[in-house]
């Protein structure tokens, strides 16, 4: 199975990464040409290039967000998926190339957050300003609160970790057992509720 994990900029992917990772599974590590964050880690939190090298490397889906590329390489999906099960971290475009590619065998997981939350978020990790008013742009001018359509299974990141981990189980469990998991509109809290 190949989960990937998308949502907004600040909905929690790279935590809900984390447990994953914790939890024993590969992840898909991405390429960008983007430049690494305070503790980000060459290799680990993505393979860090070059745009000459970005474009050299053979990919499965590459997209552009915020004016970097971001891609996960063949090799990569080649050398992890033979390990067992593995998930990604990526927006829209390149997790529907992969549900093209693979059909079946990956699950779309969208973290929802609201607009609030989001920014605070991002304020908290400590990204610089303009950043975070280019991905609040992003986020509106892409509709990304509505991309929660093209998801296998929706969590939504309103409370704590531990409810957002327990929300992965779930779906995990759900996955493993072949059962169709309840939809998101059984799980989704109103919009409203999530926006307030
Ligand atoms: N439920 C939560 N409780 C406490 N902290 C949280 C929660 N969800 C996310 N965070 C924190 O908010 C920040 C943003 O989360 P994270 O980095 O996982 O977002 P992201 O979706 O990967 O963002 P980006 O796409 O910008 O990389 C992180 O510091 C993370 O630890
Ligand atoms: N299509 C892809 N999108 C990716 C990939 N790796 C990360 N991403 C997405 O890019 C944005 C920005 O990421 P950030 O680390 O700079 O905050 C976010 O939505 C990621 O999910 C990839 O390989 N392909």
């Amino acid at each position: 199975m190949i989960y990937i994990v998308m949502g907004p900029s600040g909905s929690g992917k790279t935590l809900v990464g984390e447990y994953l990772k914790e939890k024993g599974m590969n992840e898909l590590v991405s390429h960008t040409t983007r430049l690494p964050r305070p503790g980000e880690v060459q290799g680990v939190s993505y393979h860090f290039v070059d745009e000459g090298t970005f474009q050299q490397t053979k990919k499965v889906e590459a997209s552009a967000y915020g004016g970097n590329w971001y891609g996960v390489s063949e090799k990569e999906v080649e050398e992890k998926t033979k390990l067992g099960d593995v998930f990604a971290v990526i927006e829209i475009h390149g997790a529907l190339a992969f549900k093209k590619m693979y059909g079946e065998k990956v699950k779309i997981f969208y973290i929802a957050s609201g607009p609030r939350d989001l920014r605070r978020r991002m304020t908290h990790r400590g990204d610089p300003k303009e950043s975070i008013r280019k991905r609040m742009l992003i986020y509106r001018k892409n509709g990304e609160a509505f991309q929660d359509r093209h998801a296998d299974a929706v969590l939504v990141n309103k409370s704590s970790k531990k409810q957002l981990f327990c929300q992965v189980e779930y779906y995990l469990a759900a996955t493993k057992n072949r059962k169709k998991p309840k939809t998101d509109r059984t799980v989704y809290p109103s919009r409203r509720k999530l926006f307030s």
